[in-house]
């Protein structure tokens, strides 16, 4: 491509033409068939705007606050592993890029930086994404650093306590990840069997017996407040409010975990109901446009987490590429919140969309 992107999808074809095919495969892959890969982008595309009019938009005001911190709009950066793939210098330069936009990043369990190397690149509003080893140590381990670093919440991801199937990395046969984090702690060596070395090593790694029950056990190893990650019902809603959890967040893993899982759009009414209000909901999933997240907002979502774009962006041109994914995002929600007659995100209500759901309703 020879003129600079014009929108956030178009990062994803440079990112392909800057990657070794078994990164970009790694990044751009999901389970299986990867039905539900596409249906996250597509489920956005079944959802129209009821836009209303003549109402004053000179001035729009995109900040929202996520468990008591102010950020510039409610688009933060979701938890994604190995971003030395994409650019020598890893996390630290999504984190500085995530910092200039006055937005939190959420560090993964799978980075390729320390927390430390993290914690130190900038000041900023930072989250810490856990994983729950079968070594549990090595997770309270690596969730004390981050807490002693100064990360303000841990988000606990719940769909993964087996790796999806994810037929690129086997046929590619991906390399076990680099984790510095995990040096002296536990070894990434695995015995993949001729397929994925990172699958392997996940699997090895990963404690499957991971229950309703250990989220008291979380609780008492952290004073931090637990996201939940990888809600898609509203029993489960209900359950995580119960377990008395800070947050939820509405996401199928990028659609890398359980193919034929539901778009995580199509989902996100039903939690939000089932949680009516207990705590906050996030959201991600197929998150490409501004009016992707005005949907999510719509639908009860406080805030969404972008996860291939950022990576794409810090593929194609590091920190300004990071820098360009989020600031097209912010942009794109201003314009169509101005065009909805929104002037700040409280203004975005249920109202202003029209899901599936409706027009099947209307035909009743
Ligand atoms: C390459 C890649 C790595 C990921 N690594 C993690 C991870 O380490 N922890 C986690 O909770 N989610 C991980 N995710 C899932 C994201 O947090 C997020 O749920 C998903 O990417 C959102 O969908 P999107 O990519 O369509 O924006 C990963 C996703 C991708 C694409
Ligand atoms: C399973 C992890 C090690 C990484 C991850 O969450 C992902 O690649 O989606």
């Amino acid at each position: 491509m020879d003129s600079e992107p014009v929108n956030v999808r178009e990062f994803q074809k440079l990112a392909k033409e800057a990657l070794p095919k078994m990164h970009y495969d790694f990044y751009a892959g999901g389970a299986e068939d990867e039905h539900t890969l596409k249906e996250n982008v597509k489920a956005f595309q079944r959802i129209t705007f009821r836009p209303r009019i003549l109402i004053d938009v000179s001035n729009i005001n995109m900040e929202t606050t996520i468990l008591g911190y102010k950020i510039s709009a409610p688009i933060i950066v979701a938890p994604t592993g190995c971003h030395i793939y994409a650019h020598p210098e890893g996390e630290v330069v999504t984190a500085r890029a995530a910092a200039a936009c006055n937005t939190i990043m959420v560090l993964s369990f799978a980075s390729s930086c320390t927390i430390e190397e993290v914690a130190s690149s900038c000041d900023a509003v930072r989250f810490y994404q856990l994983y729950v080893c079968k070594q549990r140590y090595v997770s309270a381990q690596l969730l004390a650093r981050a807490e002693s670093k100064g990360f303000k919440a841990v988000v606990l991801t719940a769909d993964t306590p087996k790796i999806g199937r994810r037929e690129a990395d086997i046929r590619n046969k991906l390399t076990a990840p680099q984790s510095k984090n995990l040096e002296g702690l536990l070894s990434v060596e695995a015995d993949s069997k001729g397929g994925s070395d990172f699958g392997a090593f996940a699997s090895e790694t990963l404690d499957p017996s991971l229950n309703w029950k250990d989220i008291a056990w979380l609780k008492s190893i952290t004073k931090l407040p637990i996201l939940l990650k990888g809600v898609l019902t509203a029993e489960d809603a209900q359950k995580a409010v119960e377990v008395g959890v800070d947050a939820i967040i509405v996401s199928n893993h990028g659609a890398r975990q359980l193919d034929y899982a539901p778009a995580s759009i199509s989902v996100l009414e039903e939690v939000v109901q089932a949680v009516a209000g207990a705590v906050p909901v996030l959201f991600d999933g197929g998150v490409r446009r501004g009016t992707d997240v005005f949907k999510a907002l719509a639908l009860g979502a406080q805030a969404v987490m972008i996860g291939r774009p950022v990576i794409y962006g810090l593929a194609a041109k590091g920190e300004f590429g990071v820098k360009r994914v989020l600031e097209m995002l912010k942009d794109e929600l201003e314009l169509t919140m101005s065009l909805n007659g929104c002037c700040t995100v409280k203004d975005i209500t249920r109202n202003h969309v029209r899901t599936e759901g409706d027009r099947l309703r209307s035909l009743m």
